[in-house]
């Protein structure tokens, strides 16, 4: 009888893939048969298996189920014991393929074939299987439940997190024993009926995280933090944090850290303090997205390595601080970080900037000569910024400084040997410029080692409260001005706004509040006029396609942006915070007069 089974070429294992990539492994024996059966081998094997059988073809793929209802209806019918099943008995089967999540498995029905990306069968997936599975899968989430739970409760700060509408799904013990109530006189109530001085209901309408506030609790100064959560481009709720137990043992935690400080790294101190707050790390680097996060990452990686990095992303997005980052991270960060606008020197000084040149090598050569930022840079980093808009000739002289590593002085005979590391930037699309003979393939390729783009605040607009947020602490102090708040209005109009001259133009906008500002509230009305026109203007035309609505966006605001200048280009590229070049390419781009 066993003949009729057919379990030749499979295999002994199969590989179910479950959520979050668990594996599941399948074990034979399948109950399989080959089409063209009589009902007798059939009947023998139903009796002798008590499970449906599946039905193969030649090439293991799935023909059907065969139940042992529809042989004992085709017997009752009459037909002989030596009639072939035929194909129109066969009831089409549940398939599920080899790497699906088992949690949507439907299981009805007793066995479940499996099949590979070929559609032949692998394996096959009993009732009991797949309700063991979900047993398992619902445990789990229960234990990670569990697990947060005792995680919160054993956590000496207090957190309580509200819903997107601020309302209290979550308190801790510890926060609760604070307040002196109990969880369920807490959740599902309004935060702030139960946390006096919240802002909470705040935070999940402004997305601004804000960390190490002051609040008053029961007439005791605490330290918070308030986190909105993400998800989606929205914010969901947030996290509120009560530190330490109020100012007091912040106190005295700051007090051991500067005996222990003043103690030992003084010198460490002083010379952390000249050298590197001079220069960004990626500490400085604000923003809570998850593009800001890999890039980071992505970052730090190249910066344990001497590749050449290209960093490219639009004006202003950053690319300058994160060069700056990659060198204070690398093992050259005690040595020189030079950086070079490529665009900004005219090019015929362009060579001497970059090469240096010896005594008399043109007319008003200084007296001995000059070192070139190549030279300058030996053993540090050079940056060339805006390399892309770098002559075509001076790309040879580049290539060539890359591959044999040393430079020769203008009007010099003798090479100077150099040991120094390539960050290049550019906000052109480089390949673009390969492929129309501006940019030298082979300088692409050299340069090109590690690639950071860097995205532009436009795609990760849950940045922008925290670099609001960040700048205006930082300006307020720098002005020595009280702290101003943000109306929601505004804070809306600025996440909606796509910010052309990105996070150096946002940097303007806050400046531009502090100075201009006099209460402590930042409103509607304050707000610059491009952003103002642009959230109306986004409202009118929600429904046209969203290319040409930046692009509409982009060209009044450089109209505005202009008329407010009375056409005065390099005062309006200031205003919009983005480099000249950028401003000149995107009138000709637009045909803006
Ligand atoms: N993530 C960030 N957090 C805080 N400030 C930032 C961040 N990214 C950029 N900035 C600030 O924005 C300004 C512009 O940055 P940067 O000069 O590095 O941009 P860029 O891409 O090199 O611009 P360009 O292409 O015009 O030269 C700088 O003042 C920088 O400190």
């Amino acid at each position: 009888m066993l003949n009729h089974f057919e379990q030749r070429n499979l295999p002994n294992e199969v590989d179910v893939q479950l959520e979050h990539n668990v594996h599941y492994w399948m074990k034979p024996p399948y109950f399989l048969i080959f089409e063209k059966q009589s009902i007798q081998q059939i009947l023998e094997l139903l009796t002798a298996k008590n499970e449906d059988i599946i039905m193969i073809n030649k090439d293991h793929c799935v023909l059907g189920i065969l139940t042992s209802e529809v042989i004992y209806r085709a017997l009752l019918k009459g037909l002989p014991l030596h009639q072939e099943i035929e194909e129109s008995w066969l009831q089409d089967p549940f398939i599920v393929r080899a790497d699906e999540s088992i949690i949507h498995v439907n299981f009805e029905g007793n066995i479940i074939p499996v099949v590979n990306h070929e559609e032949k069968l692998v394996g096959s997936l009993s009732q009991k299987e797949i309700l063991n599975y979900k047993d398992y899968f619902i445990q789990s989430i229960k234990h990670n439940v569990e697990l947060i739970d005792i995680i919160l409760e054993i956590a000496y700060e207090g957190v309580a997190v509200v819903d997107q509408h601020g309302y209290i799904v979550k308190m801790n013990k510890a926060y609760c024993n604070f307040l002196g109530i109990k969880p369920e006189e807490a959740i599902g109530k309004y935060v702030a009926d139960v946390i006096e001085n919240t802002q909470l209901h705040k935070t999940v309408k402004s997305g601004i995280p804000e960390r190490g506030g002051i609040q008053m609790i029961q007439g005791q100064k605490m330290i918070v933090h308030r986190i909105p959560i993400w998800q989606n481009d929205q914010i969901i709720g947030a996290i509120g944090m009560l530190i330490f137990e109020g100012v007091t043992e912040l106190y005295q935690i700051l007090e051991n850290a500067t005996q222990v400080s003043t103690a030992n790294n003084s010198k460490i101190d002083a010379e952390y303090k000249n050298d590197h707050n001079k220069r960004k790390t990626f500490e400085h680097m604000v923003g809570v997205s998850q593009a800001l996060h890999v890039t980071k990452s992505m970052a730090r990686k190249a910066a344990k390595t001497k590749s050449t990095v290209l960093i490219t992303g639009e004006s202003g997005t950053g690319k300058e601080g994160f060069a700056q980052a990659i060198h204070n991270l690398s093992s050259r960060s005690t040595e020189p970080f030079i950086a070079i606008n490529c665009a900004a020197i005219p090019e015929h000084l362009l060579e001497a900037e970059l090469f240096g040149y010896v005594e008399g090598a043109f007319t008003g050569a200084k007296k001995g000569g000059s070192p070139g930022k190549f030279e300058l840079a030996n053993k540090g980093t050079i940056f060339l910024d805006e390399i892309g808009d770098m002559p075509l000739h001076m790309q040879t002289k580049i290539l060539r400084v890359l591959e044999e590593n040393e430079v020769v002085r203008l009007g010099g005979s003798r090479s100077i040997s150099l040991d120094v590391r390539i960050i290049a930037a550019t906000n052109q699309r480089l390949e673009e410029c390969v492929r129309e003979g501006d940019f030298r393939e082979d300088l692409y390729y050299r340069l090109n080692v590690i690639h950071l783009e860097i995205p532009p605040l436009r795609k990760r607009k849950e940045d922008i409260p925290a670099l609001i947020a960040h700048y205006l602490n930082r300006f307020s102090k720098e002005y020595g001005v009280s702290q101003k708040n943000v109306d929601q209005s505004v804070m809306e109009a600025l996440r909606e706004y796509d910010w052309p001259g990105n996070i150096r133009q946002l940097m303007n906008v806050v400046e531009q509040f502090i100075n201009f500002v006099d209460g402590d509230s930042i409103n509607y009305h304050h707000l610059p006029s491009v952003i103002r026109k642009n959230q109306q203007t986004k409202t009118r035309e929600v429904h046209q396609p969203l290319k040409s609505e930046r692009i509409e966006t982009e060209i009044l605001t450089i109209q505005k942006a202009l008329e407010e200048v009375r056409g005065n280009k390099t005062a309006a590229a200031r205003r919009l915070g983005i480099h000249r070049t950028t401003l000149y390419k995107k009138l000709r781009q637009f045909k803006i007069e």
